[in-house]
């Protein structure tokens, strides 16, 4: 990077004046927010000691994060570091997060300001990255409108026959696994935001999902860039930060244009025409603004097929489930949902063994507060560590392992247990406005790749089994599976029938 800014850099007076007064800013705020003062006796949120003016900037762990701040959980479940005078708090427990991100939601669910993103890189009309605003809770209500818990029924069609589509072509290209869940989380999000149908093979609006989120992932969680921990330094040009960062930065703004304009003028379109599929988000809230979250359930996707293969045990058990409900008669349907207890435990599971947004997206405090004597200053950054919430030995033990069964109670699913759900889709004012939608998603798509199909580890040459490597890539927000092998296969050719037969009602 340093390279690419001495190519680019050419020495114009009026940058010079710019990044002198964003040094002094920067020196500034260090010195204040380091030096400011404890009231009345509190104490700072214990962790790691730090340097003068850096603060723990050495300390901060360049990835796997949540895993770090877990190791310093042993030490303390509310950890308090300051990063170059940035005040940041890391919640560990269960207990933490939700006394401070629900209980105190009304003064905690400021975010970050995410300068890199929201000046650079397009996202400023995005509602998950935006600081408290009118806009913001407009967009909230309107959300809540199309995707409270009462409305995921109007989808369930939808989402039913996404997932047979997704079923059918698994049946046809099993080696595409990856591609197809792709095709259906993209073909889920267009059709329910915008009433849209995705194309026979490939879809411009599915293909620029992915796409936004590759970029994203390279981007990351809040104070991933100095930007955004010096947002004057936003007044440089974005080349200041190299030509590649410039690039990226110019990629990622066109791709987030196109992704608000393009399936939306397509959606008014259909919907003039009469050729929209109903009931769609834009049909309901023509002026709403839209979100592309698909990606994130894209993931839990995925490693449903990794437990799935890695796990046969709980494969086995959760078909012999469904069965015993349905004999291999019928498919299932959301009706079947709260007879299927095994299987709700397994998507729990699925959805804790690997969160994949572990540290949640970060939250930020609009008020100075005191939680069990720690004084948190206004304007921290706050990251509930939704890894160590689900990972608590004594809540999961062996944490690792992934055990349905700890969510059974003999043949019903254990009442009072945790449930994944409460953490995965964050905390508080600003949980996930989709989670509703993606809980309905993920289980539809879960339930009937299970029903209708054996998921096994393929064989290598010498006849044993291919173990996938089950550690996990963190991008700067997101895990990700690695790239794995598996063998799927129709479980019977009745079943197969089935699956075509529903796809012609
Ligand atoms: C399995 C799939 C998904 C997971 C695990 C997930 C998880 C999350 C998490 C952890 C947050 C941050 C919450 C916080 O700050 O405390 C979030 C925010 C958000 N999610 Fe999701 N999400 C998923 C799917 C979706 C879908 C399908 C949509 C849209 C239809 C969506 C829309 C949003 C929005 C709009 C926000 C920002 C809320 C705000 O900042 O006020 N998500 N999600």
């Amino acid at each position: 990077m340093l390279w690419d800014l001495y190519r680019t850099f050419e020495f114009d007076p009026f940058l010079f004046l710019i990044g002198a007064a964003g040094c002094i800013l920067l020196l500034s705020k260090i010195h204040f927010s380091t030096k400011g003062g404890l009231r009345n006796g509190l104490r700072k949120p214990p962790g790691p000691k730090g340097w003068p003016l850096i603060g723990n900037l050495l300390d901060m762990p360049k990835s796997h994060q949540y895993l770090t701040y877990m190791e310093w959980r042993k030490k303390y479940d509310v950890i308090g570091v300051n990063v170059c005078g940035q005040p940041i708090v890391i919640l560990n427990s269960r207990q933490a997060a939700h006394d401070l991100l629900v209980k105190r939601s009304a003064i905690y669910s400021n975010r970050p300001q995410m300068e890199v993103l929201n000046k650079w890189g397009g996202w400023d009309w995005t509602l998950a990255f935006m600081q408290g605003s009118e806009e913001m809770h407009r967009q909230r209500r309107l959300l809540n409108q199309c995707l409270n818990k009462g409305m995921i029924a109007r989808y369930h069609t939808t989402i039913q026959n996404e997932a047979l589509d997704f079923c059918s072509r698994l049946m046809k290209s099993p080696e595409r696994y990856e591609e197809l869940i792709d095709r259906m989380s993209g073909a889920n999000i267009m059709s329910i935001s915008y009433g849209h149908q995705v194309g026979e093979e490939t879809d411009e609006n599915v293909e620029r999902i992915h796409a936004v989120f590759v970029q994203l992932i390279k981007l990351g969680n809040a104070g991933s860039h100095i930007v955004d921990m010096f947002p004057a330094l936003s007044a440089l040009p974005s080349w200041f930060f190299g030509s590649n960062f410039a690039k990226t930065m110019e990629c990622l703004a066109s791709l987030m244009d196109k992704s608000l304009t393009v399936p939306y003028f397509q959606g008014l379109r259909e919907i003039d025409l009469g050729t929209a599929k109903t009931p769609s988000m834009l049909h309901t809230l023509i002026e709403a603004y839209k979100q592309d979250d698909g990606s994130v359930a894209h993931e839990r996707s995925i490693q449903s097929v990794l437990t799935m293969m890695v796990y046969p045990e709980a494969q086995r058990k959760a078909q012999a489930e469904i069965d015993g409900l349905l004999k291999g008669e019928r498919l299932p349907t959301f009706e079947h949902r709260k007879s299927l207890p095994y299987v709700e435990a397994t998507m729990n599971e699925v959805l804790r063994w690997k969160p994949t947004l572990p540290l949640g997206l970060a939250h930020q405090s609009t008020e100075d507060d005191v939680y069990n004597g720690m004084f948190i200053p206004a304007g921290t950054t706050i990251f509930p560590n939704t890894w160590a919430c689900l990972h608590e030995e004594a809540d999961f033990p062996d944490p690792g392992a992934f055990k349905p069964e700890r969510y059974m109670d003999g043949a019903k699913f254990k009442e009072g247990s945790i449930l994944a759900k409460d953490f995965v889709f964050g905390y508080g004012r600003r949980a996930c406005s989709g989670k509703h939608l993606a809980d309905a998603i993920v289980w539809m798509n879960i339930t009937l790749v299970l029903a209708i199909f054996d998921i096994s580890l393929p064989v290598g040459k010498s006849g044993s089994p291919i173990m996938p490597d089950l550690n996990h890539k963190y991008g700067a927000t997101t895990i990700h599976h690695k790239p794995f092998q598996c063998n799927i296969s129709l479980r019977s050719e009745s079943l197969g029938e089935l699956l075509r037969a529903s796809l012609n009602t």
